[in-house]
């Protein structure tokens, strides 16, 4: 069997400006980056106003295995089948992290025959905008730094600096340092860290504004820290939000790439779902909504984190609602769900499989409680059987839910055009009535129990010490009135990452809670979610290379 990459090798793309001039867009809305990348305006969705916007379809997911279940390869077999059937998609995903990559996930650029292309760009560097989030995070941490060497005129107290640095990379050893060691001549030693790039307030805010004025007064407001008297201190207080935007200019300009079937795909922005909102950008998805009469998009894990944060947060920022939902099934995390373990996933298991069941049900419960329509994607695996893929199939049935047996993996959109027909009886459904989970009037603990009830199944949510503390702070400062971004493991409907298929009776630990105010919500850390992940014990490095042609291998 061939791997992704070996897939993707042998496709045939088409010229970045065939991709570009097929969606009717002229010389000036884009600007090539190679024969097969493009970067578009930034200013498309302004110019396109007067055009409706296309249905807006999410795909979301049960708790998924390590691997993942396969939303951004349904995401883009999805997108190829519309096409097929003579409808207009086009794909919007997020772009991938070097830390998923080089770890434990692999790519996230889809897979088999449903795959964005040039997958080894997009996995890798694309066109520089992790980059660029990476190096205007890390500006703005090197000048608080210099801020204080300097005298610290804002009496800013290094004790209660809130900004961390960020890599690209998955590094545990830098999840807590010290920084400023050496004497008077190397700055001020006080404990620091480095989180994820795709945790950034900054990747945040890149994925949720609306344009570069947006993006300067999101930047404007971020709050890096607290003076000695516990005032907040602003990236406008410290002057350089214009420096920050300089930096991240050309990586608010979505890209523009193209499938294996040459359908067009907009990939910007790559939050994590576990850890940070899990969406791609709203910029991303307002064009592909001004070019496409379908919009193909995805959010991080399952729906209790990248659907509900979509839901609650982006939706919520872009003034829009989805027209439809795919929940993305898989036999393989529907046995772990049941108690098979991990490593023995490929066995049929039939009552395993049932007693799996319970953890989609609680997904379909989440996606009706937010009255959306939707249909069950079965993301079939080569080692399904057919027992078993009838088995969902007739748990959907038996609740009048629908259902598609999906093979996009194996066959490209030929494999999902019951799907995508199925999904556009349900964009046209009468029943959509779009409620987010909570109001932003709502209390802080208020609009946090609700997500954990209603979302996770929690019976109810222990707030910390230091987690009230902060709460009664917020609320002075008007942060009360922010969304909610829940940080939470993505491998269990609790915070424990042990508590498979549908746990009850658990409440949910709030740990801490850190506001971003330029991206506009708070993060809640629940459990022990880490913004820094590790590595694991065999990294996906460990099988990569490159050919003396210069050709990647092991890049999945
Ligand atoms: N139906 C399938 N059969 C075999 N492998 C699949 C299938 N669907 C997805 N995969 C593989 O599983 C991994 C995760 O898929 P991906 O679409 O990235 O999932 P997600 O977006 O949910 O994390 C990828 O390596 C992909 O190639
Ligand atoms: O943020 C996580 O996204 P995936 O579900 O695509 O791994």
């Amino acid at each position: 069997m061939l791997t992704d990459i070996e897939i993707a090798q042998q496709a045939k793309l088409k010229p970045i400006r065939e991709i570009a001039e097929g969606l009717g867009l002229s010389e000036n809305d884009w600007e090539p980056y190679g024969h097969t990348k493009a970067k578009l305006s930034d200013q498309l969705v302004e110019k396109l106003a007067h055009k409706p916007n296309g249905k807006i379809i999410l795909v979301t997911s049960i708790n998924p295995t390590p691997a993942g279940e396969g939303k951004s390869t349904v995401t883009v077999g999805l997108g190829q089948a519309l096409n097929n059937i003579g409808k207009k998609a086009v794909i919007a995903l997020r772009e991938p992290s070097l830390g998923p990559v080089m770890g434990i996930k692999g790519g996230a650029a889809g897979g088999g025959y449903s795959q964005v292309l040039p997958m080894e760009d997009i996995n890798l560097h694309f066109t520089g905008d992790l980059h660029a989030i990476t190096s205007a995070n890390n500006a703005l941490a090197a000048m608080i730094d210099n801020h204080i060497h300097r005298g610290n005129e804002l009496n800013i107290d290094p004790r209660r600096i809130e900004w961390k640095r960020v890599m690209d990379m998955n590094d545990r050893a830098l999840r807590q340092i010290v920084v400023g060691l050496g004497g008077p001549l190397r700055g001020v030693p006080r404990e620091d860290g480095f989180n994820i790039t795709v945790a950034s307030e900054i990747m945040a805010i890149l994925c949720l504004a609306k344009d570069l004025k947006d993006l300067k007064a999101r930047i404007s407001n971020i709050v890096i820290g607290y003076t000695y008297d516990e005032k907040p201190v602003t990236v406008k207080d410290l002057k350089v939000e214009g420096a920050l935007v300089l930096l991240l200019k050309d990586a608010m300009k979505p890209n523009l790439v193209q499938t294996m079937e040459n359908t067009p795909a907009i990939i910007h922005g790559g939050p994590f779902a576990n850890i940070a909102h899990g969406c791609n950008s709203l910029m991303a998805t307002k064009t592909a909504a001004k070019l496409g009469d379908y919009v193909v998009t995805e959010s991080g894990f399952g729906a209790d984190l990248g659907a509900e944060k979509f839901l609650d947060i982006k939706t919520r920022a872009g003034d829009f609602e989805p027209d439809a939902v795919v929940i993305v099934a898989t036999v393989r995390a529907l046995k772990m769900h049941g108690g098979v373990p991990k490593d023995n996933l490929t066995n049929e298991n039939i009552d395993a499989l049932k007693n799996g069941m319970k953890n989609l049900e609680k997904h379909v419960e989440t996606i009706e409680s937010f009255g959306l329509p939707f249909v069950i994607a079965i993301n079939k695996f080569p080692t399904d059987t057919e027992a078993e893929t009838e088995t969902i199939k007739s748990w959907c049935e038996s609740r009048n839910i629908n259902v598609a047996l999906t093979e996009v993996w194996a066959n490209g959109g030929e494999g999902g055009i019951e799907l995508a027909e199925k999904v556009i009886q349900q964009t046209e459904s009468k029943e959509r009535n779009f409620n987010r989970m909570y109001d932003l009037h709502d209390s802080i603990d208020v609009k946090i129990r609700k997500i954990a009830q209603k979302v996770y199944g929690a019976d109810d949510i222990d707030i910390s010490a230091k987690a009230r503390k902060q709460i009664s702070f917020y609320e002075q400062q008007g942060w009360d009135q922010f969304p909610i971004c829940m940080a939470k493991t993505q491998y269990s409907l609790s915070d424990d990452p042990s508590l498979l298929g549908r746990p009850n009776g658990f409440t949910i630990s709030i740990r801490e809670i850190r506001p971003s105010v330029g991206a506009g919500f708070l993060v809640v850390l629940t459990g022990d979610v880490m913004t820094m992940p590790g590595l694991p014990k065999k990294p996906a490095a460990l099988n990569m290379d490159v050919t003396e042609d210069g050709k990647a291998v092991g890049l999945f």
